[in-house]
């Protein structure tokens, strides 16, 4: 490959670049996949500790690279099991965890100097990440070995998934004080995740989920100025999220729009040197909204289309979904094949021997210039307004969003969009309907995970959390870092929903509309 870019007529070589090269169009490593794929990361996990940490382990022993950690909702409001609004929900939709000794066991038998996690947690971010760094020190392992990422994007919470807690102000703080503290203690740790993938599952297009989420990260990057912070002292560790949906050609496109936006704003508005703070890397998920009910094995090729336009688009890191996701929580063996789907992607289809195989396409160069003009006049709308913070405030993006999914609904309805066994080709008695098996959850969970917590509180010392606690209400009202007040709490035993009701009660919950 390596004479191919060099035959290619002057202007044209200097407007494509080089992978590697700002502003990284192509890619942010020179050799990309040829040194090292990309980490296969599938999102999981459910029921207790202990469930999940044998799938992480079954997971590992299958191939899959890094970890992603799924957690229950009551966990991502920073509420313990025993809450009353933690009724039914409790191990749903991932793994209840509310003690050190939760983390402990979701973690039991994984070295955290070996694998990289990420964990998709927002609002209650800093605990989680706090659990996390005292099981390794437990491992013996030292925080600046531990490597990862914490979701930690609370403005997309506000207008496209919904997990928040408290209102933006505060919640920015506690965004803010991850990346300080890493910056200082935890140097390997990705300190956010700034997400497309929620917004375009709303429902947006394209080049709102690029301008959104840069947008969105613009805000980031102030907020920690603001306190103080140096840009290249955080932003090398600044890293995104984007969906990967059906449309091969404009979603590898999207992704090398998305760098060159963020390499030329990191180093143009922000006056960026390290080169690693213009690099944007990134997580793709496939599409789960693009998922039918109808004929489920169908989401199979889906996601294998998505994934491979995710690996086009040069992603550092990819969950592929399970084709039965559509219908309730991935089982074993639709767990497994989707993880097989990346396999056969990476070491079957030839599809990593290039460097940005698309380069140099007229369509797909055509496509990312299109895609990275039309993101830019939607962040320059969003600067007027006063940035993402305001935006949010003023159901900016909500509205945006909206729109855009009646649009799409609309062009289903009308036949114009096309989805292959619901509005086109649809037939009841296919034999691809047949009755798909989901993982179940436990209906005595709930009451199991309530007795486990009691038996937690009634072995501590309660003066000793209490005392905990008070120091952490203490901070929160002044202007320091919350983390090592955080850690204390943790290490006095302290359980996730005490920890983040303190600041409840100090900062209140967020009411959107008011
Ligand atoms: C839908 C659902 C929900 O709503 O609930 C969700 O949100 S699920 C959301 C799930 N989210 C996620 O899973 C997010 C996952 N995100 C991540 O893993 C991270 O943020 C990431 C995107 C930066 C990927 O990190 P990673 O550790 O997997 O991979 P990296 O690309 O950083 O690679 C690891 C190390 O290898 C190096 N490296 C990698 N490739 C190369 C190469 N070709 N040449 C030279 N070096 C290389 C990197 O610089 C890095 O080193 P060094 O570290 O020294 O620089």
């Amino acid at each position: 490959m390596e004479g191919l870019f060099e035959s290619l007529p002057e202007g044209y070589r200097e407007r494509l670049g080089r992978p590697g090269e700002y502003p990284f169009t192509r890619g942010i490593y020179p050799r990309m996949y040829l040194d090292r794929l990309w980490t296969m990361r599938q999102y999981a996990g459910f029921s207790t500790a202990e469930e999940s940490n044998a799938r992480y382990r079954y997971l590992l022993a299958q191939g899959q690279t890094g970890l992603s950690v799924a957690f229950d909702l009551p966990t991502q409001l920073g509420l313990d099991p025993d809450h009353p609004m933690s009724v039914g929900e409790v191990g749903r939709v991932g793994v209840s965890i509310a003690t050190l000794e939760d983390m402990r066991k979701l973690f039991d038998g994984i070295p955290l100097d070996r694998v990289s996690t990420s964990m998709t947690i927002n609002a209650p971010a800093m605990m989680l990440l706090a659990l996390y760094l005292l099981v390794a020190e437990e491992q013996g392992v030292s925080w600046d070995k531990v490597s990862g990422t914490v979701q930690n994007d609370i403005l997309k919470e506000y207008f496209a998934r919904g997990t928040y807690i408290y209102p933006p102000g505060p919640s920015m703080r506690l965004v803010t004080d991850i990346f300080e503290f890493c910056a200082r203690h935890v140097p390997k740790w990705n300190t956010i995740s700034i997400s497309g993938y929620h917004i375009r599952e709303a429902g947006a297009t394209a080049a709102q989920e690029i301008a959104f989420t840069l947008a969105d990260g613009k805000a980031y990057v102030r907020a920690a100025l603001e306190r103080g912070l140096k840009v290249d002292e955080f932003a090398p560790r600044l890293s995104f999220f984007f969906a990967a949906h059906g449309d091969i050609f404009e979603e590898a496109a999207k992704f090398r729009a998305a760098r060159r936006l963020w390499a030329r704003i990191m180093r143009e508005e922000f006056g960026a040197k390290d080169p690693k703070s213009w690099m944007l890397r990134f997580h793709t998920q496939t599409g789960g909204s693009t998922l039918t009910a109808q004929e489920p094995l169908n989401n199979v090729v889906r996601t294998a289309y998505q994934a491979l336009a995710a690996v086009l688009g040069g992603t550092q890191s990819l969950h592929t979904n399970a084709y039965d996701e559509a219908l309730g929580l991935p089982t074993e063996k639709s767990a497994l094949l989707a993880l097989r789907t990346q396999q056969i992607l990476a070491f079957e289809s030839g599809v990593t021997r290039a460097v940005d195989p698309l380069g140099g396409s007229f369509y797909v160069e055509h496509l990312t210039d299109q895609l990275e003009k039309e993101a830019e006049r939607l962040i320059q709308e969003i600067d007027a307004l006063g940035g993402a913070v305001a935006a949010v405030e003023a159901g900016y993006f909500q509205r945006a969003i909206e729109e855009s999914a009646w649009q799409f609904q609309k062009e289903v309805e009308e036949g114009k969009r096309i989805i292959v066994g619901v509005n086109r080709f649809a037939d009841p008695n296919s034999p691809l309907n047949e009755p798909t098996p989901v993982q179940r959850i436990d209906p005595e969970l709930h009451e199991r995970r309530k007795r486990e917590l009691a038996e937690f509180k009634a072995k501590r010392d309660g003066e000793s959390v209490r005392m905990g606690l008070e120091n952490l209400r203490r901070a929160a009202r002044g202007s320091e870092n919350l983390f090592p007040y955080v850690l204390e709490a943790f290490r006095r035993r302290a359980t996730l929903g005490e920890v983040c009701g303190v600041l409840r009660e100090e900062w209140g919950e967020y009411q959107p509309g008011r």
